[in-house]
């Protein structure tokens, strides 16, 4: 075989060659630099707990936790690349980080895939503080997911956790993957929620959507080397991102498109709303707003909506069910509640009138959410002095004012990651607090608003997670449904429950849930 090889060929070999070696020689450079250097003058210097290296583990949650509590430390130094972070693992820190000092922190940092996939950081999640995340935010609390919003998608949540009872009484018996089960059921509820029953949202359009998360998951080497602009584009990463936008957009195009078409025509009034039709009706009357609503902002809300309700909900559930299959006693208990409340309206069985009669069942819920919050080390969040200020962002009182946590001056270009793991489970504030005992949420004030800063699953302060309301009725509904309507039992050759954690997208079960569903008989209930 002859290969030939032209003089460009090589010269463009040799080229891209030294640029590699190039590349590979700055990085290891900039590795080996321990955090130290870059430490600010301040009263006192922080712990620094390291640099890249050591947080590649595949716990960082628990790596960090241990660390806080060998040094004795609430607020820690860590590099991570280029970029100085500092992580947060007591309440009282948390307190200072998402209420004192709430405004200062309120920021993302940047994340190449955000820009990309959401048309330039046009979401909420991943916009930086400022007009745009301050008017989305609003509307996404007082039309996308407020209280009559989320009342007003009942209907879609009780057929589809029907549609999970038929398919589990139909398999009653035998081993299921309850994970990917639940994971059907909370996307087909987000996704009609967010988009109607949109023909294009196949498993093409799913499986983009799955690698979106996971490239929004985490920084990549790219983001924690924002000086060499070359690397994401290097590295194939932005082809890749770019790729994944084309396909995900194209969908939405088709889904606004089609949405735009039925508004157009006569007798769609009375149609029940999705979150794509009060965006688009928010564009068509968007005299009053500051920041107008363009067809990016709509396709990267509802995106980022259905992405962030999926996972979520599903960790959470998966997590639950893996604690009270472990604990008898709670099962029991739990069982009993729903069957007492739910036994006599046997032919309201799917519905959601009832729910709030079950108490034990909330406690089961926040006790879960205590020890497995799905996510861990809260999105960070950014010193917003970091960069030369927008003036609109910042009270100009503040412009030179540094952020001081405890006696700790926190430098200017610092991310903040809350340690929301170590936080819930602080044994200053929770006896026992790594075990499972729903009983001490019993006549105790303690919620999901974020305002008792030893028990923070949804964050707290500005940046809170918007989505608590929603995103509780579906984990609600769909464990009642499952504790009413079934036994369950494990498979013949598992002897218990694994519990491993997996740190990805949310920190998710390692290995799969599978469980035997018996059904139960309501005429032996008394
Ligand atoms: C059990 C379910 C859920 C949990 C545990 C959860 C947790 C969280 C957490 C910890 C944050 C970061 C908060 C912070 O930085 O202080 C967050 C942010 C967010 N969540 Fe959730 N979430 C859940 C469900 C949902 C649902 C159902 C939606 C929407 C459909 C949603 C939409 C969002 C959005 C848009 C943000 C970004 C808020 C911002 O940056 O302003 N979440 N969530």
């Amino acid at each position: 075989m002859i290969i030939s090889c032209s003089s460009f060929d090589i010269s463009f070999l040799l080229a891209l060659t030294i640029i590699l070696v190039i590349t590979l020689f700055i990085l290891k450079q900039k590795l080996s630099k321990t955090a130290v250097s870059n430490l600010p003058p301040g009263p006192r210097k922080l712990p620094i707990i390291g640099n890249i290296h050591q947080m590649a583990g595949d716990q960082p949650h628990r790596r960090l936790t241990d660390l806080a509590r060998k040094h004795g430390s609430d607020v820690m130094s860590l590099q991570l690349g280029e970029l100085s972070h500092i992580v947060i693992s007591t309440p009282e820190a948390a307190k200072l980080v998402m209420k004192t000092h709430d405004v200062a922190f309120a920021s993302r940092p940047y994340l190449l895939a955000a820009d990309v996939l959401y048309y330039g950081c046009k979401d909420i999640a991943f916009a930086p503080y400022g007009d745009h995340w301050r008017q989305m935010r609003k509307l996404c609390t007082l039309e996308l997911l407020s209280a009559r919003r989320v009342e007003s998608f009942r209907r879609i949540r009780e057929e589809e956790v029907s549609n999970l009872v038929a398919s589990l009484t139909a398999a009653a018996g035998k081993p299921v993957d309850l994970g990917r089960m639940l994971s059907t059921v909370t996307s087909t509820i987000t996704s009609r929620a967010a988009f109607g029953k949109a023909q294009e949202l196949n498993d093409d359009f799913l499986m983009v959507v799955d690698n979106i998360s996971d490239v929004l998951a985490g920084f990549r080497i790219s983001d924690l080397y924002p000086s060499l602009k070359f690397l994401p584009s290097l590295t194939g990463f932005k082809s890749k991102l770019e790729k994944m936008r084309k396909a995900s957009d194209s969908v939405l195009d088709r889904i606004i498109d089609d949405h735009k078409a039925r508004r157009s025509m006569a007798g769609s009034k009375g149609r029940k709303e999705d979150l794509v039709d009060v965006l688009l009706n928010l564009q068509e009357n968007q005299e009053d707003l500051g920041v107008p609503i363009t067809t990016d902002v709509i396709k990267a809300i509802t995106l980022e909506l259905f992405i962030a309700g999926i996972e979520t909900s599903t960790t959470t559930l998966e997590w639950i069910i893996s604690e009270i299959m472990k604990n008898p006693r709670v099962l029991q208990k739990a069982q009993q509640e729903v069957r007492q409340v739910f036994g006599d309206e046997y032919n309201n069985k799917f519905g959601e009138a009832g729910l709030d009669q079950l108490k034990y069942l909330d406690m089961v819920i926040a006790e879960s959410l205590r020890l497995h919050p799905p996510v861990p080390l809260l999105v960070p969040r950014e010193n917003k002095y970091q960069k030369p200020p927008a003036p609109l962002l910042v009270p100009r009182e503040n412009v030179d004012q540094k952020v001081k946590l405890i006696s700790y001056d926190v430098p200017i270009n610092t991310s903040v990651i809350v340690n929301v793991w170590a936080i819930n489970r602080d044994p200053r504030y929770w006896k026992e607090a790594d075990r499972f005992i729903p009983e001490r949420f019993m006549d105790c004030s303690i919620d999901h608003k974020g305002t008792d800063f030893h028990y923070i699953p949804f964050g707290a302060g500005r940046r809170m997670c918007p989505g608590v309301s929603f995103g509780m009725v579906i984990v609600k509904l769909i464990l009642a449904n499952l504790l009413l309507h079934f036994d369950w039992t494990l498979p013949a050759k598992q002897k218990n429950i694994d519990m491993t954690e997996c740190f990805g997208v949310t920190l998710r079960r390692q290995h799969t849930l599978h469980l035997i569903p018996v059904s139960y008989s309501f005429v032996d209930f008394e």
